[in-house]
């Protein structure tokens, strides 16, 4: 399988249908707008960062089942990046460190429960998808989820500061599999058909270069 990493708004759903599209495989999407712990956790993120978590693990651990049988399967986002945000929710103060150890160590015991083929564990490749701090800014308001904006609660600008940040380490860090970057500031391929293609043939060039194409 394929997953797409970034940070919010970075575009990892447009870039999954697209790739799918244009693999010939089956896109995973994670629904934000039927998920009905993610407005209550922007309201009180100490008291539901712990719950959300745990239903953004299920349906991820139902995603990778599902997505098991072609290694060109595209998910939306990654399982790692959710233990990302977690670890970064905690040393914000709005998870306890004790809940996050207790994820940490439920996410590896699910991982091992998980079949037994190897490799379907980890993906085949991951995508990160790299904005900076404005275009993530700009792209939060131009799509108006309104739990999501700044004038809400300002307090989110620091938090959205601070998730930019970290994904860039944390990618830098990541070894679980191949990876690839993709510059999102460079390549708008949702508005730019041209910008679309260029960075299908990025990929299409790695994919190549792992013998998955
Ligand atoms: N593990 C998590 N912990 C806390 N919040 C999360 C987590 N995963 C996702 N979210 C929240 O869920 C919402 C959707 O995030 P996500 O980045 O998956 O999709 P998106 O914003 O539609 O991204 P894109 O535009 O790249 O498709 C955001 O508000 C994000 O903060």
């Amino acid at each position: 399988m394929i997953v797409l990493a970034g940070t919010i708004g970075a575009g990892k759903t447009s870039l999954t249908q697209m790739l799918a599209d244009h693999l010939g495989s089956k896109p995973f999407f994670e629904s934000v707008d039927d998920n009905p712990i993610l407005p209550l956790f922007y309201k009180d993120p100490q008291k539901y960062g712990f719950l959300l978590q745990i239903y953004f693990l299920n349906r991820r651990l139902d995603e990778i089942k599902d997505s098991f049988d072609n290694d060109l399967n595209v998910l939306d986002r990654s399982i790692f990046e959710d233990a990302l945000m977690f670890k970064m929710n905690a040393d914000l103060g709005r998870a306890t460190h004790t809940e996050a150890d207790i994820y940490t160590s439920l996410l590896g015991n699910m991982m091992e429960e998980l079949p037994d083929q190897a490799h379907q564990k980890a993906p085949n490749l991951l995508i990160h998808i790299r904005v900076s701090f404005e275009t993530m800014l700009n792209r939060i308001k131009q799509r108006g989820r309104s739990f999501e904006q700044i004038e809400n609660d300002p307090s989110l600008y620091q938090y959205y500061k601070t998730l930019n940040q970290r994904y860039q380490s944390w990618y830098e860090a990541y070894d679980k599999s191949p990876k690839m970057m993709i510059d999102g500031d460079q390549y708008d391929f949702v508005a730019d058909p041209q910008a679309a293609k260029v960075v299908l043939e990025q990929i299409d060039s790695k994919l190549s270069a792992l013998n998955l194409k």
